[in-house]
């Protein structure tokens, strides 16, 4: 068979272009991985070659592995302590990118200027300092009395509970409550389940998704309802939610003076206040609601979960959960309060170990180095992006001996108050949690009425 001459320029043509263009992504490849592995400003910085190469090595693990990059984490940071030089220091700001997901960039959650979060923290914080938590504390009272008698009304019935959902309904409806003067009657709902309880903490793994692709923050607020609806239900909930504030907000803009006659002090007394001149506009009000449901559902949420567990699971802490509260408690009537709760160091240590290992919030918070800086003895340039998860604290064998075991009474000895430094749960410095009084106070009550007065609460099919 012959051949063509322009055939066979052609495949030659053809091979030398293929070599040419291989030796050069090759060179573009080696360029690439040597300048980010041995000359990039971090490469001093010890960690996994992988991850320094690409920004998706994270969204591995968030999208594809279910989060486990905290777990792959934990072993690469075992010696990297560095939590307080990070969180402590008040020239880092929040990092945009990361925070941006959670859409509520004007809120002070998600308020990346240092300046402008502290004027919007100085305005809301009279609403949840330790003062103004005791004057309500019978708005959350009544909210944790509504959830045990929903409770009780399954008592007997051999009717398995979902207690994360339960608790996360009880949280829910206290934040609505507290700040907003709005009951959704959450708690009343069958089997807990609230759409817009459920909606809400349904949309957190849309939070990861637009994490790592911010188009879809864009794709999933602006396609029409009933796609969002039928396609991707979580964001639907999250939509649905925003949709409730906006709709209260609308009333309160529409007649400023109702907020004289509501039940008590809210959010909205305090950002729409006509005697020191702060008006916030409706999205900045909305944003700020939704952030503050956001961040106090399902982190009160999860450490009553993580406390009801071991209490349920190990017979001899539940015992002596329950004498302590037999014994200052022997009244069931009459709720005990919040003062006398917090007095009670059995239950104040079993609050602590479950704050602890369900550590606040899992994931690094990031921060801007915005000078030169050292970080866990490393010297970390301007400019870099940091964090640290709450969980290299709460799990490090040197602060806390055997550090995945439940054990209350490592709160109870002598020394325990120096380790509650170590209890980061609340994050530390500038932008720590700012509902910590209302988070303590709900914990106390929340646990302390139900394991006062739920009886027969056993465990099912739980690992
Ligand atoms: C066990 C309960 C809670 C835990 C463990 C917890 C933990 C945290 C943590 C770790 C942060 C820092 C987040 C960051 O750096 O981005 C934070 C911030 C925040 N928390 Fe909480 N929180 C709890 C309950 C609450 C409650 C009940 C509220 C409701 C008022 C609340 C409102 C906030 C707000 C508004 C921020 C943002 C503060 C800022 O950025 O300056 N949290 N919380």
């Amino acid at each position: 068979m012959s051949v063509h001459p322009f055939q066979h320029f052609l495949s030659l043509d053809m091979t030398g272009f293929s070599l040419v263009a291989l030796a050069l992504l090759l060179s573009l490849a080696t360029y690439f991985i040597a300048s980010r592995l041995y000359f990039h400003p971090l490469s001093h910085v010890p960690g996994p070659p992988l991850a320094a190469l690409t920004e998706y090595y994270v969204s591995y693990y968030d999208l594809v592995k279910d989060g486990h990059i905290l777990k792959h984490l934990e072993q690469l940071h075992e010696k990297y302590e560095a939590y307080d030089s990070i969180y402590r220091d008040p020239r880092f700001p929040k990092e945009a990118w990361f925070y941006a997901a959670f859409t509520v960039p004007q809120s002070l959650f998600g308020c990346t200027d240092i300046k402008a979060a502290k004027e919007r923290a100085a305005i809301v914080r009279p609403l949840f300092s330790r003062k103004k938590v005791f004057q309500l504390e019978n708005v959350v009272q009544q909210v944790v009395d509504r959830f045990m008698s929903s409770l009780s009304k399954r008592s007997g019935t051999g009717e398995i509970i979902n207690l994360y959902r339960g608790f996360s309904s009880v949280t829910m409806e206290v934040i609505t409550t507290y700040c907003f003067a709005k009951a959704y009657h959450i708690v009343e709902y069958p089997n807990f389940e609230h759409p817009a309880m459920v909606g809400f903490q349904n949309s957190n793994f849309t939070v990861f998704i637009m994490q790592h692709f911010p188009f879809m923050r864009i794709v999933l607020f602006n396609m029409p309802a009933f796609i969002r609806n039928r396609f991707a239900p979580a964001a639907a909930g999250r939509v649905l939610f925003f949709q409730t504030l906006e709709d209260q907000i609308t009333e309160i803009l529409a007649n400023p003076s109702s907020l004289e006659n509501g039940e008590h002090e809210t959010v909205y007394h305090h950002m729409l206040n006509p005697r020191n001149g702060v008006k916030f506009e409706k999205e900045v009000l909305k944003q700020h609601g939704a952030s503050l449901v956001g961040a106090g559902t399902e982190t009160v949420a999860n450490t009553c979960t993580m406390a009801a567990f071991h209490v349920l699971d190990n017979k001899e802490i539940g015992r002596r959960l329950r004498a302590e509260l037999v014994d200052a408690w022997p009244e069931l009537e009459v709720p005990l309060p919040l003062e006398k709760l917090e007095k009670l160091p059995y239950l104040t240590a079993v609050i602590q170990e479950a704050l602890r290992l369900s550590h606040g919030v899992v994931s690094p918070l990031p921060r801007i180095v915005t000078e030169d800086a050292l970080i866990g003895g490393v010297l970390v340039p301007k400019g870099t992006v940091v964090g640290m998860s709450q969980t290299f604290v709460h799990l490090n064998p040197d602060i806390f001996p055997n550090p995945k075991k439940f054990d209350p009474d490592r709160w109870l000895v002598k020394g325990a108050g120096d380790t509650a430094n170590y209890l980061v749960a609340f994050s530390k410095g500038q932008r720590s949690c700012i509902g910590v009084n209302l988070a303590w106070a709900e914990l106390y009550l929340i646990l302390g009425n139900l394991f006062r007065k739920a009886e027969g609460l056993e465990l099912f099919d739980t690992v």
